[in-house]
């Protein structure tokens, strides 16, 4: 496993090869909402202010929006490719939203916990609820709410990227969306971004000092105790 890179796990007196080198297994933090609450805008800021967080890109076989790019934004599939990742246990969790397949590509997330890095899944409470029965002790779950319902459906057409038909069908079903809230750790009313990317990090922040999460914990309190 990767030595630990920053303070916020390495105790003092770690060293790197160290017996009591505090190292842990990443953690998988989901952001779920009604669509236009807020997601990706935020998933992208905390990305761009914590190096130790990976994005999970999805597979979808929704065509591209503009500006959004292949490999970066999602994989974007055709039905058959997505299938067949399905079907050969590719795929972490899997879901149909407003009439899109949409999967969660497995490698990359294995690779990137085994490694201690975070990753960050932006999914529907159907993925979630799929993680959850897989990975419950590694698993986060933050669902976003918008502040109003006139800000939510503001939000959607001021993003200007779906027509007026994708934007009603994507109101329609944000009160069913919003019903799954109970099923998540953390709420955050996204009025602000500023403000809910600090109460994101914070979040985050306390998760990765989860005891549970920390492996070397138990020689490093032994050597500090014989220390003693
Ligand atoms: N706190 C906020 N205040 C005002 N506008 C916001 C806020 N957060 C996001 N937005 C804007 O709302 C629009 C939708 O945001 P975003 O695309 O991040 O939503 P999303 O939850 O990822 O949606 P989807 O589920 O459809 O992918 C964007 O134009 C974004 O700039
Ligand atoms: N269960 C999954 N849901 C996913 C995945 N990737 C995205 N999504 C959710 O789909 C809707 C619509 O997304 P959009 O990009 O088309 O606006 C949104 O709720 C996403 O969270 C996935 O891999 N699995």
């Amino acid at each position: 496993m990767a030595a630990p890179t920053s303070s916020h796990f390495a105790l003092p007196g770690w060293k790197p090869g160290s017996r009591s080198g505090l190292a842990r297994r990443g953690l998988m933090l989901v952001l779920s909402s009604p669509s236009g609450a807020g997601k990706t805008t935020l998933s992208r800021r905390l990305l761009a202010e914590d190096d130790r967080i990976t994005m999970s890109v999805s597979v979808t076989t929704r065509p591209p929006r503009p500006g959004e790019v292949d490999g970066k934004d999602y994989f974007f599939l055709t039905p058959d490719r997505f299938t067949e990742m399905r079907d050969t246990g590719a795929l972490l969790e899997h879901a149909t939203v407003f009439g899109n397949f949409y999967g969660t590509p497995r490698e990359a997330v294995e690779e990137a916990l085994s490694a201690g890095r975070d990753v960050l899944f932006d999914i529907d409470w159907q993925g979630t609820q799929q993680l959850d029965q897989s990975a419950q002790q590694d698993l986060v779950k933050v669902f976003l709410l918008p502040p109003t319902a006139g800000d939510l459906e503001k939000r959607l057409r001021t993003r200007a990227q779906d027509s007026d038909e994708v934007v009603h069908q994507r109101m329609s079903k944000a009160s069913d969306e919003i019903s799954h809230y109970t099923e998540y750790d953390y709420i955050l009313i996204n009025q602000d971004v500023d403000d809910s990317l600090a109460k994101l990090k914070a979040i985050l922040q306390a998760e990765r000092l989860k005891r549970r999460r920390l492996t070397g914990l138990a020689d490093f309190v032994k050597d500090l105790r014989e220390a003693l």
